[in-house]
């Protein structure tokens, strides 16, 4: 497992990571959210031991991470960081004999990768000849041809069609089925919701929510959308109820406090609503991962 406990950074007067504290359990995706500065790239690499910490410190099984554990992290660093110039499966290659594979071995696991990502015909094409999309596969290629025990992954789906996506997803679930831990950065909120099993939102450097997807819709506020026949603008008249918006015949509703008040409140709009006309509809609106990502990082 790996555990980060505290983590700081500063640059200067900034405070880029500001005692960041998390897990990232055997075999679970976990996805770092947060905006541009947030400081994900920053923990990053202090995780992969490229920026030395301020103050904090990286634990993998319990143990203080060191030299020989990060050989045996999977890395995609931000400014991914393979030769231009070189061809594409030379380097995997490279990359694989550096992480204790033998020549055949890495060669066998870099050409099934190239192949699983589409490009089976590249293998001795120069990265640079290569799309964007599509060096971005074999940055993905050299974060994983280690057999890594840990990944690290800065934004691995940034540029990627669906297709390309698809294939990264199928790969990062067979790590975590095989019990590594995967933290991966992005901004693509879907994928996110879709793929992790739990997700740490930074924001200037703190860690203002984590958990699962369904433990932060627990926190986030639930409204209720209200359709009526006519116009719902007569819902601001009424006493007690926290009006979000309306829009003709559609109002959302924050009819929060507890449960108790929150389902009076619902009784009372119900009431209100039929003896003004129709009520189309009435119910819970399940706030998405981008409402709650708003809500969290203003
Ligand atoms: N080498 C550096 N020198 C000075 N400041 C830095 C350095 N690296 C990062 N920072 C600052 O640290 C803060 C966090 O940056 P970081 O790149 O970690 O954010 P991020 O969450 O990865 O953002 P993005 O989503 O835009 O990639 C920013 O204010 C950034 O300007």
């Amino acid at each position: 497992m790996l555990r980060i406990d505290g983590l700081t950074r500063h640059f200067g007067d900034t405070v880029a990571v500001d005692g960041v504290t998390f897990d990232v359990p055997r075999g679970t995706m976990t996805g770092f959210v947060g905006g541009n500065g947030a400081g994900k790239t920053t923990t990053m690499r202090m995780i992969m031991g490229v920026l030395q910490p301020t103050a904090g410190r990286v634990l993998w099984n319990g143990h203080e991470a060191g030299v020989a554990d990060r050989r045996r992290f999977g890395y995609m660093p931000e400014e991914r960081g393979l030769y231009p110039k070189q061809p594409v499966l030379d380097q995997l290659i490279y990359l694989g004999r550096l992480q204790g594979r033998t020549t055949v071995d890495a060669r066998r696991v870099a050409t099934d990768l190239l192949d699983r990502f589409g490009l089976g015909e590249r293998l001795t094409d120069k990265l640079e000849s290569l799309s964007l999309g599509n060096q971005q596969r074999v940055q993905i290629a050299a974060a994983v041809i280690g057999g890594p025990e840990l990944l690290v992954l800065d934004e691995p789906f940034s540029g990627l069609d669906p297709v390309a996506v698809d294939s990264m997803v199928d790969l990062l679930r067979e790590h975590t089925t095989r019990g590594v831990p995967v933290l991966f950065s992005s901004h693509q909120l879907d994928l996110v919701e879709r793929l992790c099993d739990q997700l740490v939102v930074l924001s200037r450097g703190n860690v203002v929510a984590q958990g699962t997807v369904e433990d932060l819709r627990r926190r986030g506020r639930v409204l209720h959308r209200l359709v009526v026949g006519g116009d719902a603008g007569w819902v601001r008249d009424l006493p007690g109820i926290h009006v979000v918006d309306v829009d003709g015949p559609t109002a959302l509703l924050d009819l929060g406090g507890t449960p108790d008040a929150g389902a009076a409140a619902t009784d009372v709009v119900l009431r209100e609503a039929m003896a003004r006309g129709s009520v189309r509809e009435l119910a819970e609106v399940v706030p998405t991962l981008s409402d709650i990502y708003r809500e969290v990082t203003v």
